[in-house]
């Protein structure tokens, strides 16, 4: 990956609770393709080396356009086996943010994983961690959130939240992460999951992590791309980050704004 010469001056935010966090780094490719391919690269990396200290990984993931094709990237490194490196079948996923519609509709987060990746890298049943769907016994995203957050504080063993390795974090036009958009009451929300009413993107119905899981993943990359993103990637590392959503999440390690050079066009 080429590195852009550093966050513009004030991008540094929130310092670490524990210490250590760094501001967050940026890192251009020149296009959405390079950019998939540099990120699962990276992703795979991350992944093996969490697996050679703890002997398994996490990884969150994103829906969203640079979402899926990471994960496509990473299922083609996957099969060329004398350059794999990640034992698949100790890794746990995990949903930064889905879509409440039925199992199988083709918007669920969860069905394009699956397609791009999951499927063909054999993750076991029991360490994929979907968030459940609309037909999935829960009437309400209400109880899909909260029923979630019970996953997440088992696999901690009882309370709080497991380990994140690398959380995806897809960003839209409009500064929104996961499924938290500007003004909305999830911004405001200390659960570490949320239900999402009213999404300004379809479909208007969703569950989410909210920023208090999403900041304690070990590191947080945001993947984007796009001239219609550029106005909020300089906005959301710019001095206060404007209150966007996309500015407001950071890695207890490292915060990673990885970007092609379309959505990084108007960094200064
Ligand atoms: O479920 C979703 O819609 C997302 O998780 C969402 O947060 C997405 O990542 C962004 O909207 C970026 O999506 P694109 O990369 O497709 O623009």
């Amino acid at each position: 990956m080429s590195s852009h010469p550093g966050p513009p001056a004030g991008a540094r935010r929130e310092p670490a609770s524990g210490g250590g966090q760094e501001g967050p780094s940026v890192v251009i490719e020149p296009d959405a393709d390079r950019l998939a391919r540099a990120v699962a690269s990276a992703l795979v990396a991350r992944l093996a080396a969490a697996q050679a200290v703890h002997g398994t990984a996490s990884v969150v993931l994103t829906g969203g356009g640079v979402g899926t094709a990471v994960l496509e990237r990473v299922a083609a490194l996957a099969a060329e086996p004398e350059r794999e490196v990640v034992d698949w079948t100790a890794v746990d996923v995990w949903w930064g943010d889905e879509r409440f519609v039925p199992a199988a509709d083709a918007e669920r987060n969860e069905l394009g994983a699956r397609r791009a990746l999951l499927d063909a890298v054999g993750v076991p049943a029991e360490r994929v961690h979907a968030v459940p769907a609309s037909d999935a016994g829960f009437a309400e995203p209400e109880q899909a959130a909260d029923w979630y957050a019970g996953q997440l504080a088992a696999a901690a063993g009882g309370s709080g939240l497991p380990r994140f390795d690398v959380l995806l974090l897809g960003m839209g036009p409009e500064g929104h992460v996961a499924s938290i958009f500007p003004d909305s009451p999830a911004a405001a929300d200390d659960r570490p999951v949320v239900a999402v009413r009213d999404c300004p993107k379809p479909p208007p119905t969703r569950v989410s992590l909210g920023f208090s899981a999403i900041n304690s993943a070990e590191e947080v990359w945001l993947l984007v791309a796009g001239e219609g993103k550029a106005e909020a990637v300089a906005t959301a590392l710019g001095p206060d980050g404007a209150g966007l959503p996309a500015a407001g999440v950071h890695g207890t390690r490292a915060t990673r704004w990885l970007l092609d050079a379309a959505a990084a066009s108007r960094l200064g």
